[in-house]
């Protein structure tokens, strides 16, 4: 996910840093898909953690100054669960046009009607776009134009943060009971910022045609690889897998790792991704799966929208398969729903996800490498046995 966030930053010209901001403790791997991707894109990378789960706004405004030193004219926020085209140098074109340089731009799409209650609703003056009214996730409809989680910010936007944090300080220093755990520290973007700066002829919106979904579950994950992988069939065909002469056959895009290493009668795609390292067996079947890297798919399994977790085994003939949850494909605003696991006390119909198990098992099994899955039941085979 935020592989691709990097990549269309590195295309904004005069790009100098990239600062991921969050509250999780780093781990192993973060440090290392840092390390590599400073190395691909030839950009600094630094992880910030925050010290507490501060909110979108006041993330930033406790790194204020990393942010700001170097002096930048702007600087470009992302929420790091969305996939899109992510139209940065449209964005920032669109800035110099909106008559001030010096004013804050968001990216919107367009939703139906239902969906749009769950996202932030953007009303715009239709010949300037300048946001008139913002309301973050309405119980009832307020416009079909969302907020994408995009913005293109200049230093300005901390003034206006550090007044909402000034101001809450204040009232909670007046408040009679104060409740030890409300901090004036956090501070969300979307309520406490935009729907106060809406009609000052602040914030602009910068609506996208382009392809855009927000990775929320990780059965979204599968929609979103579909989304990057036909905007690779346009931009970077190179990337994606041929069919040719002795190799496996392709349906459709799909992505192979130059390391992995595919039997010629493997039948893979449309929508596969297949990573770093990940062996795939004689006879095998993928469809609508991604193979993380170290995975291991046996001769003759069978995966459908699923997701192999890394370094999992799968052993031969055995079938993986998940229910797949894509938006409706008959309405060209449809977004992906956040399904909840579970619904009136049934699972939801969901993808299948084979995850890696963090400490090491005692007795693993050849024919299986399962460390649970997600949307549906999680098995396990006896060792030894065809799967
Ligand atoms: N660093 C940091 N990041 C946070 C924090 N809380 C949330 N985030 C990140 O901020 C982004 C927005 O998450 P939420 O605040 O949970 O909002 P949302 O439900 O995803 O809605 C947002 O995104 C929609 C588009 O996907 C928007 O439509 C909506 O208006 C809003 O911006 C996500 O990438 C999430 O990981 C925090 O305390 N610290």
């Amino acid at each position: 996910m935020i592989q691709h966030q990097i990549e269309a930053c590195t295309k904004v010209p005069s790009m100098k840093e990239i600062l991921l901001v969050g509250f999780y403790q780093p781990n192993e791997a973060l440090s290392h898909f840092l390390v590599s991707a400073q190395q691909e894109f030839k950009i600094p990378i630094r992880y910030l953690q925050e010290y507490a789960a501060l909110g979108t706004g006041g993330g930033i405004y406790h790194f204020r100054d990393q942010i700001l030193s170097g002096s930048p004219e702007a600087f470009f926020v992302l929420n790091a669960d969305v996939c899109s085209e992510f139209p940065l140098l449209e964005m920032l074109a669109f800035q110099q046009q909106c008559g001030d340089p010096h004013s804050f731009v968001m990216l919107g799409t367009t939703a139906n009607r239902k969906q749009s209650l769950n996202y932030g609703c953007i009303v715009a003056n239709t010949e300037t776009c300048e946001v008139l009214h913002y309301v973050e996730k309405p119980s009832t409809f307020v416009s079909e134009i969302i907020n994408c989680g995009i913005y293109l910010f200049t230093p300005a936007i901390f003034q206006h943060i550090g007044e909402v944090f000034q101001r809450t300080q204040q009232e909670l220093l007046l408040e009679e009971s104060p409740n030890g755990w409300q901090r004036a520290e956090v501070i969300r973007l979307e309520q406490d910022i935009f729907t106060a700066l809406a009609g000052r002829g602040k914030l602009y919106v910068y609506k996208t045609d382009g392809f855009w979904s927000q990775i929320k579950s990780a059965g979204s994950a599968i929609y979103a690889s579909r989304l990057y992988l036909s905007q690779y069939s346009q931009c970077h065909p190179e990337r994606l897998a041929p069919n040719s002469l002795g190799g496996p056959t392709i349906r459709g895009n799909v992505y192979i790792h130059p390391t992995a290493s595919i039997d010629r009668s493997a039948v893979l795609g449309p929508n596969v991704s297949i990573g770093k390292g990940v062996t795939v067996g004689a006879g095998v079947r993928v469809r609508e799966s991604i193979i993380l890297h170290g995975a291991s798919l046996q001769d003759h399994t069978c995966v459908l929208n699923s997701i192999v977790g890394w370094d999992s085994t799968i052993g031969r003939w055995a079938r993986v398969e998940g229910t797949p949850s894509d938006p409706n494909p008959n309405d060209p605003y449809a977004k992906i729903d956040s399904e909840t696991l579970f619904r009136d006390g049934r699972l939801t119909p969901s993808i299948t996800i084979l995850g890696k198990c963090e400490t090491p098992r005692r007795s693993p099994g050849p024919g299986c490498g399962m460390g649970g899955s997600l949307g549906s039941p999680s098995w396990d085979f006896p060792a030894g046995s065809p799967s």
